[in-house]
């Protein structure tokens, strides 16, 4: 770690630092990200491009007192650094250590959580608010990125502030990137306002020059404003932050320190909503990342170029790779696309993620890339499918959460034809609880018309989204983060024929007349490990694969539950209005009784830290399943299961 950052103890020792000292201390910040990204993973390169933003910031600004609210939180590791996290610095996206996003918990510097996108605005608004409320007197600065600015939310902050005219400063950090190339009308739209600094230099010197003039510019300029405004309206046309009620500063050369606080003292001494617009570089200072921005927005770990060593490739053991979710699903909607013209994907801004920037290579013109704008794909696709289009929007399952209104009310009220590819769900792993995709099974499995399913391995994927696309109304296949798993040995076959399931139907894997597990999805494959390890014990336990958790596979679920009186629901999501919330009515409805056990995630929210440790630590394991079956089958009573398990058996 650099000299000087380790004297960095909070914000305040960084008042007395010189110019060259801060330079020095960018040079070292970025040092330690690089080293410590290389180690735990993350979000390398939005970092690299915030360090003087974040040093200039962190000058002028005082936190905790005054606020500073990062949109996304995930380029906030330098303010971590800075704020007194440097010792724990290193833990970040472990298990037990620094979150990878802000958090009001982990510090006072972090006035307001994220993760997901184009919060900021309305946060620092209400933050500012409730400051003027209570006549309190502190800055508060709202940091938001280009990609966060094409999420309409962000648009209702700024509406909403432009009017209220509190003191406020948003800072534009205009990268040009979303996690690929930002797209959209204001993207452009950015990209003509950094393309004409000399313009907007011209118009503040018109500004100066009239206010010069004795006795006739001052007055023109002083009407009540508006004079002003006129003038510079002839001149110029308004920024659309001007038009929106903000006081337009920019676009500044985002690395410049003595710049960004010259103009962040100015901004905040104008008061009322002022917009700061400054041009950085994502992965600034790391080449590989300069060059390759969009695999540096978030990766794993990996191994910083100057500590690469030629090696000599290990002498080839041909072992298969297990594909992705994602690849299976982008490579199997390329196969349906081919054959039907009406099929078109959407992303709302995670071409890679998804996988679908492999269908955009293929069909440029049926990929359509919104932005982070979730509720816009889910509208437009439902607008698509009503017009002849077989739209599937490609989504993580976290962020569907913000379309959820659209998916009700414009897809499924309507019963249209919209496919949902819901990648990421279930524990997603070290982006933690803003990021897994533990909750769209219940908040799915209550809407009608919906069909739900979700595979438990590639070849069920296939052929579920097939599936989804022979159906006349909407349908939904969630699948998780992370490989599918493969047969020993065994290749991914992209080129199977898919097959159309039959709806509600489920497949019975392994029989048992002991105890019945109902997995779903990945839980799968742990369920048959668990039954196989339970075997050994001379407990025959049945596993179904579910399949459909909408409609359920009601016949066989109540024959398992009357021949074995014992069942074990698996589902890697919230068991509060899950799919094991789904048989335990279906029982109650049907009134049949047996002893049901559910596993899935706890009443909270789950932390950051490792995949597999994470589902184990709710049970998710091969181990947990077992786990619960055999005391299902070995406890007689539910006052003797409680001294052993939260889950007793209702
Ligand atoms: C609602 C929502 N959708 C998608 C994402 C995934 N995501 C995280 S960061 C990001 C790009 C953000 O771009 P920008 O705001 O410009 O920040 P930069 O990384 O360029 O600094 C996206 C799409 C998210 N966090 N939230
Ligand atoms: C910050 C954010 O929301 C994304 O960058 C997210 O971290 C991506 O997750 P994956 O790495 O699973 O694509
Ligand atoms: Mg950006």
């Amino acid at each position: 770690m650099g000299r000087i950052l380790e004297t960095i103890g909070s914000p305040a020792d960084l008042k007395g630092l010189s110019l060259a000292q801060l330079k020095e201390l960018a040079s070292e910040i970025r040092e330690e990200l690089v080293e410590t990204v290389a180690q735990t993973g993350g979000h390398l390169g939005p970092n690299l491009g915030v360090v003087e933003l974040t040093l200039a910031l962190h000058t002028v600004l005082s936190s905790p007192r005054d606020r500073i609210v990062w949109d996304v939180g995930h380029q906030a590791y330098v303010h971590k650094l800075l704020t007194g996290r440097r010792e724990q610095f290193r833990t970040l996206r472990q298990e037990g250590g620094l979150s990878g996003f802000t958090r009001r918990s982990e510090s006072p510097h972090d006035p307001f959580g994220a993760g997901h996108a184009s919060t900021a605005v309305s946060a620092a608004l209400g933050i500012a608010l409730a400051r003027d409320a209570l006549g309190e007197r502190f800055a508060v600065v709202a940091v938001v990125g280009d990609g966060a600015l094409t999420g309409g939310m962000a648009y209702e902050g700024l509406n909403n502030a432009g009017t209220l005219g509190t003191d406020l400063v948003v800072i534009l950090n205009d990268n040009e990137m979303s996690i690929a190339p930002n797209v959209g009308a204001i993207a452009r739209y950015l990209t003509q306002l950094r393309l004409a600094p000399g313009a907007r230099r011209a118009k503040e010197d018109v500004e100066r020059l009239l206010s010069q003039i004795p006795g006739l510019g001052e007055p023109m300029l002083r009407v009540g404003g508006r004079m002003k405004e006129g003038l510079k309206h002839l001149l110029l046309p308004g920024t659309l932050f001007e038009e929106l009620g903000f006081s337009y500063y920019g676009p500044l050369d985002g690395h410049d320190i003595p710049t960004l606080q010259h103009i962040l003292r100015d901004g905040l001494d104008h008061g009322g909503p002022v917009l700061i617009h400054v041009v950085t570089q994502k992965g600034r200072g790391y080449r590989p990342a300069e060059e390759d921005p969009a695999t540096f927005h978030g990766l794993g770990p990996f191994t910083p170029y100057w500590k690469a060593e030629k090696v000599e490739p290990a002498a080839a053991v041909e072992r298969p790779k297990p594909p992705s979710y994602s690849k299976v699903f982008a490579t199997s909607l390329i196969g349906l696309a081919h054959r039907d013209p009406r099929v078109v994907a959407i992303t709302a801004a995670m071409p890679a993620g998804t996988g679908l920037s492999a269908f955009q290579k293929v069909f440029p013109d049926r990929c359509f890339d919104v932005g982070i704008a979730e509720q816009n794909a889910v509208t437009m696709a439902a607008g698509m499918s009503t017009a002849g289009l077989r739209p599937v929007v490609a989504l993580y399952s976290t962020f569907l959460q913000r379309g959820y209104d659209q998916l009700i009310h414009d897809v499924c009220v309507q019963n249209l034809p919209v496919t949902f590819a819901l990648d990421r769900a279930g524990i997603v792993g070290d982006d933690g609880p803003t990021h897994h995709g533990v909750f769209d099974l219940a908040y799915m499995r209550c809407i009608p018309n919906l069909v739900l399913m979700a595979p438990k391995d590639g070849a069920e994927l296939q052929d579920m989204l097939a599936t989804a696309l022979s159906l006349e109304g909407p349908a939904a296949v969630r699948y998780p983060k992370g490989a599918c798993p493969l047969s020993h040995g065994q290749a991914f076959d992209f080129e199977r024929e898919p097959r159309i399931l039959e709806v509600g139907r489920s497949e019975l894997l392994r029989p048992g007349t002991d105890v019945a597990i109902i997995a779903l999805g990945a839980m799968v494959g742990p369920a048959l490990e668990a039954a196989g390890a339970l075997e050994a014990e001379g407990i025959q336990a049945a596993v179904l694969n579910a399949r459909f958790v909408k409609p359920l596979d009601e016949g066989r679920i109540l024959d398992l539950a009357r021949r074995t009186g014992r069942l074990v629901t698996v589902e890697e999501g919230v068991r509060m209005g899950g799919f094991g919330s789904a048989v335990l009515e279906l029982l109650s409805d049907r009134q049949v009784a047996a002893r049901v056990v559910r596993l899935g995630v706890e009443d909270r929210f789950v932390e950051h830290g490792g995949q597999e440790s994470l589902r184990a630590q709710q049970g998710l394991s091969a181990e947990g399943i077992a786990d619960a079956a055999r005391r299902l089958v070995k406890v007689v009573s539910p006052a003797a299961w409680r001294k052993g398990a939260e889950n007793a058996p209702s």
